[in-house]
């Protein structure tokens, strides 16, 4: 009754219409309109068969609202739900309505420890239409293995790493101590990231900081450098501020950039990232972040 993938992501934003943009002409998702409940008031981008993976809605001020994540059937989701009712964890059952909006057959909302919103389902619903990006992205690696990685604010780190591994389901796969600032006085940044029911090396990293937008960033990932190198240039030519350089990680070993969002967090836009066997693997501490490269730039 483990968690079997990261679907989707549900964002606040007070310009869709920069989104829409963003999202067509940098990310290379297709933008659909008025295809659910809140009609011309959001956009949805679509990445692949999955009819949406991110859901932008029309709000007062720029949030990262919630992590979408589902199970592989309806006997995983009673049984996680059970085990989640019986630790205590309050549960808020969405309509039927919410539910068909969101492409599941049922899902629940709940917190972690830390504060962050999940929207906890599973179910599939699928409309056949083929995924053509708009600038020619060759196609995104999602599909079973979810959207990518959502890095998320952790105050209490170590008791909501607990309850993805204890209540959802999840896998230990790397930890560190992320030395931003540097220097003798810098107590560093703990990091832990996990995978669930499907071969991406993480699925969720919680950073032990807060992030006012609410999300630290969400990972993108595309089958080739060619494609990560095609979407640096759009970045740059539509004026994004680029967050950080291009580099390698030394946990998933993935080649990455990171660009700023309309919605104040980034996207890191990768390829290569590797899948490690579950029954084999053992869970790494590294030591430091990257093999090369990745280096920040946290104003603009
Ligand atoms: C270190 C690392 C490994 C795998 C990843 O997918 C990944 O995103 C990271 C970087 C995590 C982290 C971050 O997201 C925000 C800026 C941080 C704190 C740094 O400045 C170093 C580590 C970075
Ligand atoms: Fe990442």
């Amino acid at each position: 009754m483990a968690v079997k993938s990261l679907a989707y992501a549900v964002i606040d934003s007070a310009d869709i219409d920069a989104w829409r943009r963003y999202g067509e002409e940098v990310i290379g998702a297709r933008a659909l309109e008025n295809t659910g409940e809140g009609g011309a008031d959001e956009v949805r981008l679509r990445f692949d068969e999955r009819p949406f993976r991110l859901l932008i809605r029309k709000a007062d001020a720029d949030r990262f609202h919630a992590a979408g994540w589902v199970y592989g059937s309806k006997a995983d989701y009673d049984a996680g739900l059970a085990k989640l009712r019986a630790a205590g964890v309050a549960l808020e059952p969405a309509s039927a309505a919410e539910a068909k909006d969101r492409h599941l057959r049922e899902f629940v909302r709940l917190n972690d420890p830390s504060g962050n919103l999940l929207e906890l389902g599973w179910g599939n619903i699928v409309d056949g239409k083929p995924f053509i990006s708009p600038v020619g992205v060759p196609h995104f690696e999602m599909g079973e293995m979810g959207l990518g990685h959502v890095v998320l604010p952790a105050m209490k780190l170590a008791e909501t790493r607990a309850f993805y591994i204890d209540l959802l389901g999840f896998g230990d796969s790397d930890e560190m101590r992320a030395f931003v600032q540097g220097g003798p006085d810098d107590p560093g940044i703990g990091f832990h990231f996990l995978h669930c029911d499907n071969p991406r090396h993480h699925s969720i990293a919680l950073g032990e900081y807060p992030a006012p937008s609410g999300c630290i960033h969400m990972m993108f990932e595309v089958p080739t450098l060619d494609a990560v190198g095609q979407a640096l240039d759009r970045a740059i030519a539509a004026g994004t501020h680029i967050s950080s350089s291009f580099g390698k990680h030394m946990n998933d070993k993935m080649y990455s950039f990171y660009m700023r969002t309309p919605s104040g967090f980034d996207i890191e836009y990768g390829t290569g990232g590797i899948r490690p066997d579950w029954t084999t693997f053992t869970p790494t501490i590294s030591l430091k972040e990257d093999e090369w490269g990745h280096h920040w730039n946290f104003g603009g």
